[in-house]
């Protein structure tokens, strides 16, 4: 198995022997490839199994070929540094808790997949594992939960399976694990977990884990395992770093082990990256993309660098300039180099030839995974040439924004809302979406195709308006949507609707389990040509006496959740957006919506890793909200609306915004948020989610009932509102209608309790 020594490559000491050589690392390299499959089969075969439409063999048997069709198609390209253990059933953080067997005992189930998919999804009235953000992108893991007591258990079975299934079709691969570091910060304590516990304090354990497994995939012949440790790219405190050292110490001095490559993305490793050079690792990945190579290459000598400098999240083609700068920095300073992509490639679609409709000159200019892969070849391969970038699609500078000023103060806002829109206390709403049908998506697909008249499509969508209009109104919701049925994603919708953006037919990415989306590629000057939203706004609130908020999508989450032009700043192009969205709201009011939601759920997932760079994007972030919304008259309702967002870290942010109600994610950590002190001092309305919509579970009323009895100890009086956590859209009519029952009966409940809540302290 390993190969020939060459002069760079490093050889470990451990316990007085030598190791083995390692074997030589390939010349291109990437750090990991989607998996929903290049037409999503893995979301089909996924779906089929949960609705018990397929049985476990034939989702399997869709696993296998969609990893053999990929290691097939990336040999094909030359790809000579191929990985496996980066296919998953739905997650791959899920999956390291259950490589270490540390997945919690009520979820265990009889298959690996069923104990992943009740862990994921939930079953049997258990609500899931929580589920958050993927560090600053829009993939979605969920949060494994350690405590003292967690028994840790290699259970290696899922890579060995990987390794051997390439090995069986010609293909020698590098198994991805994800390593011990940043599954531990990424995880949180357990329920009864003492306080002032932390994951991290359990690394000894995990480490017994990861030996069993690293001496297992030697034993099955891995050259090589990438270990991936994306927090390391955060601020780590001394005691983390400390925890690293010991971490790497401790794997690299183990006489029994593949070569270990230490995978860092999403930034620059800074002052973790002497941590592990000291180590006895033999590779360290960088991304080279968002972070560079350190002025003193001395620093990494010793190991094979694998070099980051095609992007895993954008889809723009490469600057082959940019890149062999820094591969030649490192070739000339004789430090092994592996050419490679800056992050996993999960993060972009497949290929670019499954595209018909974008204009020809912009695709000129992009690159998804395939094309990826082909770079990485051909800069391993010496090319110069491959990756000149044609210029950005507008040369000239973006027209100057006009100045805006800031509404009243918010007590002559309320005041002139009350008058308005006469609501009771405790009002009860829901945050957009309602389901998605499968008659919805079906008759939007005919409609691109040619095969439905638009007249006829607009009927269709006008009988969704009034069907959830009907719905609403009978369940006595008091303020109403109209269920965004017309929207295929809320962030593509307004893409398709403005200029500056192109949207691809087939351009998926994963977001969470079998949940994709098509982020739209925002390259050009962004303006909005006319109306997007008032037809549907208009029609739904011509059909009831309530009122009925108009829903927008906030100007960063339209970036957040698009690929982003590269040659202006992020700031720039989010107040463009906010320019159209400010237009359409004004449109909204002089039709007469008195309520104008503006979501903005990714406002914490740009939020940089790095805590020096929070001040400024939150600021540039905030003003963009305010550009969007600061036009509505006083009299003019504005809500917002964030999910998943930990906002613990953002809520002073959230109260900058100045919304009028803000609607935030709160069940899934049953009101932990309202005891924040920035929220306890929120002055505004405000809905603390008290219904998971990301579970088919149905909450009760004594159950919603207790959090908004929580929600009006810990609010100034008269301020909550009672609302699911985020959007309908993914749920059906029959946990829907329930749920929202439900909701309506235990706002009322509490709204006629004879007792006023009292602030307690
Ligand atoms: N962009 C984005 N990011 C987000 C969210 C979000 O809503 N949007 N929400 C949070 C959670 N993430 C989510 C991401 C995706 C979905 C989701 O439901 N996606 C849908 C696809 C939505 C879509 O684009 N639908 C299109 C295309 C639908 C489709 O599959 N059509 C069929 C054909 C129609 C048929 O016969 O069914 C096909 O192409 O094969 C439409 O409705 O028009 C899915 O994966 O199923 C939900 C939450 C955070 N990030
Ligand atoms: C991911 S946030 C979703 C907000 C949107 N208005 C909806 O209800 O679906
Ligand atoms: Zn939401």
């Amino acid at each position: 198995m390993p190969q020939p020594a060459t002069p760079h490559r490093p050889v470990p000491e451990s316990a007085g022997r030598r190791r083995v050589a390692a074997p030589e690392f390939p010349a291109a390299t990437i750090l990991g490839y989607p998996r929903i499959g290049p037409r999503r089969e893995l979301k089909r075969a996924m779906e089929a199994y949960w609705a018990g439409k397929a049985d476990l063999a034939q989702l399997r048997e869709t696993g296998r070929r969609l990893r053999a069709g990929t290691w097939t198609d990336l040999a094909g390209r030359g790809l000579a540094g191929q990985v496996s253990n980066t296919f998953s059933d739905y997650d791959q953080v899920l999956d390291a808790a259950l490589l270490l067997g540390a997945v919690p005992d009520r979820y265990r189930r009889s298959t690996p997949e069923d104990t992943v998919f009740a862990a994921a999804r939930g079953a049997d009235g258990l609500a899931p594992l929580r589920m958050t953000k993927w560090f600053d992108t829009n993939y979605h893991y969920l949060v494994p939960e350690i405590g003292p007591e967690t028994r840790f258990r290699a259970d290696p079975a899922k890579p060995l399976a990987e390794y051997a299934e390439a090995r069986e079709l010609g293909v020698e691969t590098r198994p991805v694990l994800l390593g011990p570091v940043t599954f531990l910060l990424l995880s949180e304590p357990t329920a009864g977990a003492p306080a002032g516990f932390t994951p991290l304090s359990r690394l000894d354990a995990v480490l017994d884990a990861y030996e069993q497994i690293l001496g297992a995939l030697a034993d099955a012949g891995a050259g090589w395992v990438q270990l991936d440790e994306p927090a390391l790219v955060a601020d780590r405190t001394p005691d983390e770093l400390a925890a690293t050292a010991t971490a790497y110490r401790r794997l690299g001095g183990l006489a029994h082990r593949p070569a270990l490559f230490v995978a860092s993305y999403f930034g620059a490793l800074r002052e973790a990256l002497p941590v592990l050079a000291a180590s006895p690792v033999e590779a360290i990945g960088l991304d080279l993309v968002r972070g560079e190579l350190p002025d003193e290459l001395d620093v990494v000598r010793g190991k094979v660098i694998v070099a980051g400098v095609v992007s895993g999240r954008d889809v723009w083609r490469t600057d082959a300039t940019r890149a062999n700068e820094q591969l030649d920095r490192l070739r000339a300073a004789g430090v092994p180099v592996s050419v490679s992509t800056s992050c996993s490639l999960l993060h972009v679609p497949y290929d670019l030839a499954a595209e018909t409709d974008l204009p020809a000159d912009l695709t000129g200019q992009l690159a998804f995974a395939a094309q990826k892969v082909d770079e990485v070849v051909a800069l391993a391969a010496g090319d110069t040439g491959t990756g000149t970038v044609p210029a950005p699609v507008p040369a000239a500078a973006p027209a100057a924004l006009p100045p805006v000023t800031d509404r009243s103060p918010y007590p002559v806002r309320a005041a002139a809302q009350a008058a308005r829109l006469a609501l009771p206390d405790l009002p009860t709403t829901t945050i957009g979406s309602f389901p998605q049908t499968g008659e919805l998506r079906a008759a939007r697909a005919e409609l691109a195709a040619g095969r439905l008249d638009p007249a006829r499509y607009d009927a269709i969508i006008e009988a969704e308006i009034d069907r959830v209009l009907a719905l609403q109104e009978q369940l006595g919701l008091d303020v109403l949507v109209h269920g965004e049925p017309e929207r295929n994603d809320m962030v593509q919708y307004f893409a398709e609707h403005l200029d500056g953006f192109a949207v691809t037919g087939n351009g998926w990415v994963q977001s969470y389990g079998s949940r994709c989306t098509r982020p739209p590629i925002l390259h050009g000057e962004v303006r909005r040509t006319g109306p997007i939203t008032v037809r549907w706004a208009r029609y739904a609130q011509s059909r009831t006496d309530r009122p009925v908020k108009g829903m927008l999508t906030g100007p960063v989450t339209i970036v957040a959740w698009s690929f982003v032009r590269g040659d202006l700043p992020l700031r720039t192009v989010v107040h463009q957006v906010a320019e159209a969205v400010r237009g359409e709201v004004a449109d909204l009011e002089a039709e007469g919506i008195g309520i104008v939601q503006v979501d903005e759920p990714a406002l914490r997932e740009l939020l940089p890793l790095r805590a020096a760079e929070r001040d400024d994007y939150l600021d540039w972030a905030v003003a963009a909200y305010r550009r969007a919304t600061s036009g509505a008259g006083d009299d003019t309702q504005i809500h917002t609306h964030l999910c998943y967002s930990d906002a613990d870290e953002v809520l002073a942010a959230i109260d900058a915004l100045d919304a009028d109600v803000t609607s935030i994610e709160s069940a899934r950590s049953h009101g932990r948020i309202l005891v924040e002190p920035a929220l306890r001092s929120f002055a505004r309305g405000l809905g603390p989610g008290v219904y998971d919509i990301h579970s088919q579970r149905v909450p009760s009323v004594v159950e919603i009932a207790d959090e908004l009895r929580a929600a009006r100890v810990a609010l100034p009086a008269g301020r909550v509102w009672a609302n699911p956590d985020c959007g309908l859209k993914t749920r059906g009519y029959a946990e829907v209608t329930e749920a929202l029952r439900n909701l309506v009966a235990a706002a009322r409940e509490v709204r006629h309790a004879a007792t006023v809540p009292v602030r307690r302290d």
